[in-house]
């Protein structure tokens, strides 16, 4: 898909789309959370983006929702499901849902959700869902121990690009390669003319080193893997827990995390966990050694009867106090015995291999002292050699568990992805079950027809909320008594046609509807409008009544913005300029009588008729009866008194209406 055709993105939008490792995937599938990882697209903007590529996919650039009460109602919808869903990423997702006028649109959601609704959404998925949140990049690594190496400038630049986790150095010849053999565990030299170079030294000539990253530096997959430990063992419990086909081995995903630390190392290395502690207690080793080594030669001292030549003591008494040739003689064998303990105390407490071993045998040597010390020289050397070997041990764990990972990057991210999208589904369901639902279906031209429809809008308990049904083909009055559920009626036929449009499930035991290209909304003004005011909602009308053939048109009380009179007037050509056109339309309002009489046609009325008043309340049939005048609240009460009183001043009164 070319990305600058998508509505509303620019040539920056989409060379920051274009930064993404899948584009055409991530707005094919609405994935708001890959989108928004483009640089400088926010949620907001990644929900419009995607909207937009779905728009494109349809060929669906009408916009439904018209005026700023069908927005709120849609706001309303959006809101009611994204109450359902766990994760922010669901949250999301929902607004990528909008009401379309297209055919093709409205059938991928509904198949979507009707799999959706049988969908249970069992408590045990909803808690695991609450560890799901889309993969993150984690930042760079720094990985000291190991370098690239080339004599190429060009090959430099790129390998700096590449590999921006590893120091990149340039080499001339084989003399650099093994001065850097010294400093890092590793050296990668890239450049195949290096081949058969033979240093000291971890040194690997790999001129594809840079084409084989996973193995060029597994630290990156491993942080990766690692920062994202908790989603993923989230994602698995989901897929568990709601029974759902995992996209890779949870049982080898759940292995390899438990070999990885939080840092990126592997664990659970006997071998490495040897070397790296021996690395780390070598000092203390040593020293104690000493101290093993000491406390032996002193018991021996303590205990020796040592016999002096007369020659001996004077060469003693002149030289100073140079005992070690005396100890040589007397104690050679304690001595020895002394230096082999502190050197088995170094071997045993370091669990030292028999080549470190041997290096350990050089620490406590040379000439007889005492008290006893150790080579430093040694003691640097057999450093060296663990630490090498310690480095060169985590590296090879890493490379083989970055093996391991490798094959479940990609299935990790569609793990992530497909319960990230579960708890879409699940919401749907949950608001389906909520309030319900069901989906409706679709006529060409008919208006709706809404059989047992109960809004979730209402400020009532949803049990509490009285089926409504209601039907309209073409432009009707809608009459009632006050507080009847008018504006309520309008609000349901609203919200459900906006949500079948969206292609969700709708509050209704049936629905059926036409797929409106608009839908308009004007909700009761708080009072008469002034002059200006009122000049510029009759100039929105004027418009409206342009060419509105299939538009779903519903308004509440218009009356209110002037005087009676003249309101009446007002509808009744609104009502006229509608007739012959193929749009629905609803007026709720007091004055139907009124403008039935203005107009010039037989204008249509629906009627909420209250069933009596019982204690001073209204009893209500909330279904508007088709072609029906209902009674106003002050007739109902006028002839409450009549029936009640039999006077003549309330008959009279009663033959006015
Ligand atoms: N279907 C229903 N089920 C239960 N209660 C309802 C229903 N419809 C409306 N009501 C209740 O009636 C109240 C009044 O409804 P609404 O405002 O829609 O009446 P109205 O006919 O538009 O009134 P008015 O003529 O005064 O503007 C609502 O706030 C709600 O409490």
């Amino acid at each position: 898909m070319e990305l600058e055709a998508i509505p509303g993105v620019g040539a920056k939008t989409a060379d920051a789309l274009r930064e993404l490792d899948d584009p055409e995937a991530a707005l094919h599938n609405g994935d708001v959370a890959a989108i928004a990882r483009a640089p400088g697209v926010t949620h907001g903007r990644a929900v419009q983006v995607a909207r937009g590529a779905i728009r494109k996919r349809h060929d669906d650039d009408g916009r439904v929702v018209a005026t700023d009460r069908a927005r709120e109602i849609y706001r309303d919808a959006v809101g009611l499901l994204q109450d359902r869903t766990v994760t922010d990423y669901a949250a999301q997702r929902i607004e990528t849902f909008y009401p379309s006028a297209s055919p093709s649109r409205i059938e991928s959601v509904q198949s979507v959700v009707e799999t959706a609704m049988d969908r249970d959404p069992d408590p045990e998925t909803l808690e695991a869902l609450a560890g799901v949140e889309p993969l993150v990049s984690p930042p760079t690594v720094r990985v000291r121990e190991r370098c690239l190496a080339t004599a190429d400038a060009e090959r430099y630049a790129e390998a700096e690009d590449a590999v921006p986790e590893i120091s990149v150095e340039i080499v001339e010849d084989g003399r650099d390669v093994a001065e850097l053999a010294r400093s890092y565990a590793t050296v990668v030299v890239l450049d195949e003319s290096f081949a058969g170079l033979d240093v000291e030294g971890d040194v690997r000539v790999r001129p594809d080193a840079l084409e084989t990253p996973g193995e060029t530096v597994p630290e990156r997959l491993l942080a990766f893997f690692a920062e994202n430990r908790d989603r993923l063992l989230a994602a698995a419990s989901v897929h568990e827990t709601a029974g759902m086909e995992p996209a890779c081995d949870l049982a080898a995903l759940r292995d390899a995390l438990s070999r990885l630390d939080d840092d990126g190392t592997v664990i659970g290395d006997e071998e490495h966990e040897r070397l790296a502690v021996a690395v780390d207690d070598l000092d203390a080793a040593v020293g104690t050694a000493e101290s093993v080594a000491n406390d032996h030669l002193r018991d021996a001292i303590r205990e020796q009867d040592v016999t002096i030549e007369g020659q001996d003591f004077l060469s003693l008494v002149e030289q100073g106090a140079r005992v070690d040739s005396l100890l040589s003689r007397e104690l050679a064998d304690e001595y020895d015995a002394a230096l082999e303990a502190a050197t088995d105390h170094v071997v045993d407490s370091l669990r030292l291999a028999p080549g470190e071993a041997e290096i350990a045998d050089r620490i406590f040597r040379g000439d007889p002292t005492f008290p006893v010390e150790h080579d430093e020289d040694a003691v640097s050397r057999l450093r060296t050699e663990l630490t090498a070997a310690r480095d060169q041990r985590a590296t090879s764990l890493k490379e083989t568990l970055a093996a391991d990972l490798a094959d479940l990057r990609e299935p990790a991210a569609d793990l992530v992805h497909d319960a990230l999208e579960r708890d879409v589904e699940l919401a749907i369901a949950r608001f389906a079950r909520d309030f319900e639902c069901t989906l409706p279906t679709f006529a060409d031209g008919d208006g709706f027809a809404i059989v047992g429809g109960r809004s979730p809008l209402l400020d009532v308990d949803f049990p509490a909320v009285e089926p409504v049904d209601y039907a309209v083909e073409g432009a009707t009055l809608l009459s009632g008594v006050n507080s009847g559920g008018k504006t309520s009626t309008l609000d349901l036929v609203a919200l459900v046609t906006i949500l079948a449009q969206m292609g969700m499930p709708v509050p209704a035991e049936r629905a059926r509807l036409e797929r409106f290209e608009e839908i308009h909304y004007y909700a009761k003004s708080q009072g008469t409008l002034d002059a200006g005011a009122f000049e510029a909602t009759l100039s929105e009308f004027g418009d409206l009544v342009a060419g509105a053939s299939g538009r779903l048109v519903l308004v509440d009380e218009l009356e209110s913005i002037t005087e009676p009179g003249a309101s009446a007037k007002i509808i009744a050509g609104i009502l006229e300029a509608l007739e012959g056109q193929d749009a629905t339309a609803v007026f709720v309002s007091h004055l139907a009588r009124e403008i039935r009489d203005a107009a010039d046609f037989d204008v249509a009325v629906d009627g909420i008729e209250a069933v009596g008043l019982v204690d001073g309340e209204l009893r209500v049939n909330r279904s508007p009866q088709t072609d029906h005048l209902a009674r106003s609240t002050p007739e109902l009460i006028v002839e409450k008194l009549a029936d009640e009183r039999g006077e003549t001043f309330y008959d009279d009164l009663l033959e006015k209406f």
